[in-house]
């Protein structure tokens, strides 16, 4: 896990709050001191994280909790959305044909992060072609094409070229066919002119549909300033950041970046080509705050509901996206078979044949599916049409029948939710006698 020091300390200054009994200033004022030791020791802005806590501060003494919620899941969600903030924005990264070119200093982590590109966008049924515009390091030719035969991606490079702009030029020819094009360019030890004369050059040959700053995470903070030049110097569409695996300023790195009037596309989490993560604010955040789990333990310890009861009533919403069916498919086990939950419901409730019907193969087949959507998709599932369906097929090695088996069975998984939602018996009591 990246960034393990700073979620850790995070974590627990947030439970300290959940297993307070009042929330009064000094918790608030305790909870702002260990948030902001967290974060300076992670290389955060100073500035910045003052501007944090004293909204913090201000807001969990201040707002009153709205209606339903404890004042200590108040404090907590107020924690996670003022985070949220000083993250940024997601960079959209959509899934259609492209040409996306790298930039950045020597040794950021370019080339293995083009192939972590062609990875990734495999995995998700575009076949990507990579290209070696790096013609000043001598190893980066054999280095992009040994990954790429790693990955089985197209690759091309001119191993004596000297002339990078026209080895981009000869690889877009070359390589029509691929849906993704990713062009790997040189670094230099700093942002010069003779850098910055290539990297346009390379831009008007490609006119790319994104360009991707990457950049070292262990400068921590001082990302805010290289992001900068850069985009200054070419304009940027999103920044790259690598090697938070292996840095304890990594808060620093993320939060510079937003500071900079950019957003961050990716994280690269490892060597390994399957270590990048598409960057999601809103997920980051509440796997460092731990927010799953200590949402949780602070509902329990205003009431003592089970695990499996929290589950089900989020379904009952009706609006249970694919992200439910995948918990759903992840937790059956434990709630039970669904043909006995059902039973429970006075007045009957039939539930058709299929949705019993979810064999453990299936629901394998399932996870693996939506493992090659999109966090959109996944939100919005009703988005997903043919030419999604048949990418999505071709990422996860299935085929078009079963993207749409598992998009029958989600429609019908929400119907079934919104009729039990319209039922008599309260989901809770009924749940309660059904886990005894
Ligand atoms: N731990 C870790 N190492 C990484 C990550 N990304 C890249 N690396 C390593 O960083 C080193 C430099 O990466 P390269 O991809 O060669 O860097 P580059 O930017 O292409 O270098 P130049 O071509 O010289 O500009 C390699 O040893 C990579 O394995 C990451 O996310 N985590």
């Amino acid at each position: 896990m990246v960034l393990d020091k700073l979620g850790s300390s995070l974590k627990n200054s947030v439970r300290k709050i959940v297993k307070k009994g009042r929330i009064d200033k000094e918790t608030v004022n305790e909870l702002a001191t260990d948030i902001q030791r967290a974060l300076l020791k992670s290389d955060v802005d100073v500035e910045l994280v003052q501007e944090l806590t004293d909204k913090i501060k201000d807001r969990a003494l201040n707002e009153e909790p709205p209606k339903g919620a404890s004042s200590r899941e108040h404090v907590i969600r107020i924690v996670y959305e003022e985070m949220l903030e000083i993250v940024g924005e997601e960079t959209e990264v959509p899934m259609e044909e492209q040409d996306i070119m790298l930039v950045g200093l020597q040794g950021s982590g370019k080339t293995t992060t083009a192939a972590k590109l062609a990875n990734y966008f495999q995995k998700k049924g575009l076949k990507p072609g990579l290209i070696c515009g790096d013609t000043f390091r001598p190893g980066a030719y054999n280095q992009l094409k040994e990954l790429s035969q790693r990955i089985d991606s197209v690759f091309y490079g001119e191993k004596e070229s000297e002339d990078a702009i026209q080895v981009v030029k000869n690889g877009l020819n070359e390589l029509k066919d691929s849906k993704v094009r990713i062009v790997d360019t040189a670094g230099r030890h700093s942002l010069e002119s003779d850098l910055i004369d290539e990297m346009e050059q390379i831009n008007e040959v490609v006119e790319p549909d994104k360009k991707f700053l990457v950049i070292d995470a262990s400068i921590g903070k001082g990302v805010k300033d290289q992001a900068n030049s850069f985009n200054e110097a070419i304009g940027i569409d999103g920044v790259i950041i690598t090697k938070l695996d292996g840095t304890a300023k990594g808060g620093g790195a993320l939060t510079a970046v937003s500071e900079a009037e950019t957003n961050i596309a990716f994280l690269g989490t490892g060597e390994k080509l399957n270590e990048l993560e598409e960057f999601e604010p809103d997920s980051f955040i509440s796997r460092l705050l731990g927010m799953g789990d200590i949402e949780k333990l602070a509902q329990r310890a205003e009431e003592r509901l089970s695990e499996e009861e929290m589950d089900m009533e989020s379904m009952m919403k009706g609006d249970i996206t694919l992200k439910d069916v995948y918990n759903q498919l992840e937790s059956i086990n434990k709630l039970g078979p669904l043909n006995q939950i059902m039973s429970m419901i006075p007045g009957g409730f039939n539930l058709p044949d299929d949705a019993l019907d979810v064999t453990k193969e299936k629901m394998q087949i399932y996870k693996i599916i939506m493992d090659s959507m999109t966090e959109e998709e996944m939100k919005n599932p009703q988005k997903i049409n043919s030419s999604r369906v048949e990418r999505i097929a071709k990422g996860s090695g299935t085929t078009r029948e079963s993207v749409n088996e598992l998009l029958k069975y989600h429609k019908m998984m929400k119907k079934v939710m919104k009729q039990m939602k319209g039922g008599r018996t309260p989901m809770k009591k009924m749940m309660k006698k059904f886990m005894g």
